[in-house]
């Protein structure tokens, strides 16, 4: 219904009915009011023609009753009326009438007189019997004659009124002419009606009949006037006699007929006209109403529709009630597409937006929702636990999987942090550190050590993630984990399977062949030496065939936990393996990448092996002694394949054999001599320095006049047989070995001897003595107590000291060294930078450090004359310890050009050949003497 017809047609529909109904209703009400009017009319012209003959009626009457009056007083004037005998007039005898002494029968002088006087006409009547007759009158015949004894007709009005003794007065019409008349009785003088008088006037009814004549009602209505025996007596001229005698005596429906009765005459007035006529007029009057009415209506529906369009269609964008339509539809949930389209920006468009919107949106949370149900139900029945916290790691929610797992109710675990509920119990500032990185990753995932509620460890993988809001600001965490302790145990179980030997628990020959390839990588990428040792025990066999398997067995285990634990906490990283009967593997990684000095590291390994296997075993009731030959490969004996190196080491391992077992041999000669060598070394280092076989010497330092500041006290090795060993050849092993601890503490003590000696000569007071200080010995835990107590010891000046540290043993840790050299510049101690621009410093740790001076690496200084570069370098080095307010020394200065282009580049201290050796303090002395005098 609502599509067939708009509300527009609906607001307009009853505005039609009305506009149409109206001219009906204008119409029936204007014929109404026209036929009102037309009645009125008649009405009108009806009493106007009875009050003209009302007029005419009073002024005659008036006229008649004067003339009564005179009739009787003339009359009485000859004396009283009385009846005396009878008399014959006109052949009739009647009572002879005697006023006084006259009689009246035919005296004609009264009423002649009167008649002369007021006009009219004049009768005496004498009563004879029941009849009036005419005795003296001057009412005439037809012939003219007077109409002496003639009687009053006893049917009229005015002979009841006579008769009864009373007088009439009323129009009688005489002759056919309408008169207007007075009768009274007459009296003699005993009271009785002996006769009457009458006098009468002839109505002039002209201007009556010229009015009726004349009027006219409507077109064809006309008027009338009937006498009391309803005898047309005028009508209208327009209509002729007989069809107004017609119609009044038909009175037909279509006509309307007034009537207005005139008093005392019995006459009426009657205005006719034809009711079709009065409705023509009525409807004719109408025309204008009906057509104002509907040009009006049209104009109003005219403005009505365009501010109805202007105001609520159009804005709403369509037929307001498919508007509402639609409303109706969407609040009772219909959000179905029914194809509708609206003008934009229009309600209607709104609201198909609003539905389309609706419908998305409940498609959308109808969709989240079934997702809920369905990650609710995940929720429920998931194996994994899953916990939800606030952004502030608040326990939010827990699932059952959780509560199984951990232990923990989920009561217990509402409201409290993960980490007091045993999560990540291996890493106490896991959270935190996930807090800091879910800013940027958002993700964390990995295995992690939980404590169930019973504090018994179990392992997890832990899936953490943030869950943020529209503004990417987290809101919380989901963590969803599983307990692997089973999963993990088995795939351990296996892996030990793979790669572990049953028997001993050490790693396997794949394992080690796989280790080693990633040794191998690792080495080449660092560039650090490696070595793989071949241990077979000796007489294993042996022991095999007289003991039995079983104690052979308990040997290997014992061997395989003696090897571990000899080998853990040592320097180098050293992983074992069993390949087999009686066959050990120990790999060493992180060796020295010089091949000497790795070499050496396995030496030393090898040895201690030796030394722990040496020791007696206890193999369920036999003690036993066992020893072991082992072969060394290093990683740089130019192998590429792993089984080469296991090769290598296992013919080194034979050659152990063959020299005699319970020994070591390196798989390259040249390696094993090198070996052998340092070996010696070694241990002739160690009887050194109590044999006092160590002395410095002194290798001056000038200033730009090439003035003495002081000298750099340099070790020197004096070897009863070798002789003079530079310290090149031992300061490394002396450093390996921890030799170096007590070997620098000589070398500290001895230049604070120095110093003091100087102090006690004005000449050479002033002196500065720099010592090298190797990283094992600044990083001693009571280094600055070693360097004060000397300094106290000796009681010199602690400024004329320098300690030269180099840049890479600073940086190994930059904040110990700088609480280091910071204690000791407190004491007074002065720092210089040995080496300076080989390393990698940072000017951002160099600033940090207390330093008193850079000291230019002789490196840079060698080519300075010819390579730019180099002489680049220097001019930075020397710019940059001005902008930080240090000195700075050029080592290695040889040549008179080297040190002119360095005071060129305002390099103002120097050291070097040119300047004088290293020299012993003798020597140093004699020359300062000299110099200085
Ligand atoms: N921990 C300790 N280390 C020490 C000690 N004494 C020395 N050393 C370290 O040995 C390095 C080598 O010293 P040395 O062989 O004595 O060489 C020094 C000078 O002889 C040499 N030099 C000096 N001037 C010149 C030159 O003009 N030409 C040239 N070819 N060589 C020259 O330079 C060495 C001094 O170097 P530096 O120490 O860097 O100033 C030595 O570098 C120390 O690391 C010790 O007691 N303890």
């Amino acid at each position: 219904m609502i599509n067939k017809i708009s509300t527009i047609w609906r607001f307009i529909l009853p505005v039609l009915i009305l506009l149409a109904a109206a001219p009906f209703v204008l119409i029936t009400q204007q014929t109404s009011q026209q036929l009102e009017s037309i009645q009125a009319d008649a009405d009108e012209q009806a009493k106007t023609l009875v009050s003209l003959l009302s007029v005419t009626d009073e002024l005659v009457t008036d006229k008649a009753d004067l003339s009564m009056r005179l009739l009787k007083e003339q009359s009485q004037a000859l004396g009283e009326p009385a009846i005396d005998g009878q008399v014959n007039t006109q052949d009739r005898v009647v009572p002879n009438l005697i006023f006084g002494s006259t009689p009246i029968t035919n005296f004609f002088k009264l009423v002649d007189d009167l008649s002369s006087l007021v006009g009219g006409t004049a009768t005496i009547f004498v009563k004879d019997g029941d009849d009036f007759v005419r005795v003296s009158t001057n009412v005439l015949r037809v012939n003219m004659s007077r109409a002496t004894a003639t009687i009053l007709n006893p049917n009229t009005k005015a002979f009841a009124a006579l008769s009864l003794g009373k007088s009439f007065h009323g129009v009688v019409d005489i002759l056919d002419e309408p008169y207007i008349t007075r009768y009274d009785p007459m009296y003699d003088a005993n009271g009785t009606v002996i006769g009457a008088y009458y006098v009468g006037y002839k109505v002039d009814m002209k201007v009556i009949r010229d009015a009726v004549r004349n009027t006219r009602q409507l077109k064809s209505g006309f008027a009338m006037v009937l006498d009391g025996k309803n005898k047309v007596r005028f009508h209208s001229a327009h209509v002729p006699f007989s069809q107004a005698e017609r119609l009044f005596h038909e009175q037909p429906e279509g006509w309307k007929f007034v009537t207005e009765e005139i008093p005392n005459w019995g006459f009426k007035v009657v205005v006719a006209y034809p009711l079709s006529e009065a409705r023509a007029i009525g409807l004719a009057h109408s025309w204008f109403i009906i057509i104002t009415a509907v040009v009006l209506g049209t104009i109003l529906l005219v403005i009505i529709l365009w501010q109805l369009r202007r105001l609520v269609v159009n804005p709403i964008g369509g037929d307001p009630a498919l508007a509402i339509d639609v409303v109706k539809r969407i609040a009772a949930g219909d959000l179905e597409n029914d194809g509708l389209e609206a003008k934009p920006n229009t309600l209607m468009s709104n609201v198909l937006n609003m539905r389309q919107k609706l419908r998305e949106g409940i498609a959308a949370l109808r969709e989240s929702s079934e997702r809920m149900v369905l990650s609710a139900s995940v929720f429920e029945h998931a194996h994994d636990g899953i916990l939800i916290t606030d952004v502030d790691l608040n326990i939010l929610n827990v699932n059952p999987a959780f509560c199984k797992i951990t232990g923990y109710s989920r009561e217990a675990a509402l409201g409290t942090h993960p980490k007091n509920i045993g999560f990540v119990d291996n890493d106490p500032q896991f959270f935190e550190k996930i807090q800091q990185e879910s800013e940027y990753a958002g993700e964390w995932r990995g295995e992690a050590k939980n404590l169930n509620n019973k504090g018994e460890s179990y392992d997890a993988w832990i899936d953490i993630f943030a869950v943020r809001d529209d503004a990417q600001k987290i809101t919380n965490y989901v963590c969803l984990f599983s307990d692997i302790t089973e999963r993990k145990q088995a795939a351990d179980e296996i892996e030990h399977l793979a790669f572990y030997d049953s028997l001993t628990h050490l790693a396997n020959r794949r394992m080690l062949i796989d280790r080693l390839k990633r040794a191998f990588f690792s080495s080449k990428r660092t560039g650090k030496d490696g070595a793989l040792l071949f241990l077979d025990l000796d007489h294993f066999k042996t022991l095999n065939d007289s003991l039995g398997h079983a104690v052979g067995d308990l040997l290997l285990q014992q061997v395989a936990s003696r090897l571990t634990e000899c080998l853990r906490g040592g320097d180098t990283v050293a992983r074992v393996a069993r390949l087999g009967g009686d066959e050990f593997v120990v790999m060493l990684e992180d060796l020295s990448s010089h091949p000497i000095e790795a070499a050496a590291q396995a030496e030393a390994v090898g040895q201690k092996i030796l030394a722990t296997l040496n020791q007696p075993y206890q193999l369920a009731t036999h003690e036993y002694h066992s020893t072991v030959s082992i072969g060394v490969a290093l990683f740089g004996d130019h192998v590429d394949a792993q089984d080469d190196l296991v090769k290598h080491a296992d013919i080194a391992m034979y050659q152990a054999k063959r020299a005699g077992r319970n020994t070591m041999r390196f798989f390259d000669p040249l390696m094993q001599e090198a070996i052998d060598t340092r070996a010696d070394l070694e241990r002739e280092l160690r009887k050194a320095l109590d044999r006092q076989q160590f002395q410095l010497y002194y290798q001056i330092q000038v200033d730009q006049l090439n003035r003495p500041l002081g000298a750099e006290a340099l070790i020197r090795w004096i070897h009863p047989e070798r002789g003079m060993i530079p310290p090149f050849n031992f300061i490394s092993l002396a450093e390996e070995t921890g030799l170096i601890l007590p070997i620098g503490e000589w070398v500290l003590d001895t230049a604070c001897a120095q110093i003091k000696a100087w102090q006690t000569n004005e000449l050479t007071r002033d002196l500065t003595i720099s010592i090298n200080v190797s990283a094992k010995q600044f990083y001693q835990n009571n280094f600055v107590n070693q360097v004060q107590a000397a300094v106290y010891r000796h009681g010199i000046n602690p400024s004329l000291l320098k300690l030269e540290l180099t840049e890479s043993m600073l940086l190994e840790n930059i904040e110990d060294t700088i609480v280091t050299m910071t204690a000791l510049k407190e004491i007074g101690i002065r720092f210089s930078l040995d080496d300076f621009g080989t390393g990698y410093s940072s000017l951002q740790y160099l600033k940090r450090l207390p330093l008193t001076q850079l000291k230019i690496d002789q490196s840079f200084v060698r080519d300075i004359v010819c390579d730019s570069s180099d002489k680049a370098i220097v001019r930075t080095i020397i710019a940059m310890a001005k902008s930080m307010e240090l000195e700075v020394i050029a080592e290695g200065v040889e040549t008179r050009d080297q040190q002119e282009l360095l005071l060129k580049i305002h390099c103002k201290q120097f050291q070097g050949y040119l300047f004088g050796k290293p020299i012993t303090i003798d020597e140093l002395d004699a020359s300062l003497k000299a110099s200085l005098r």
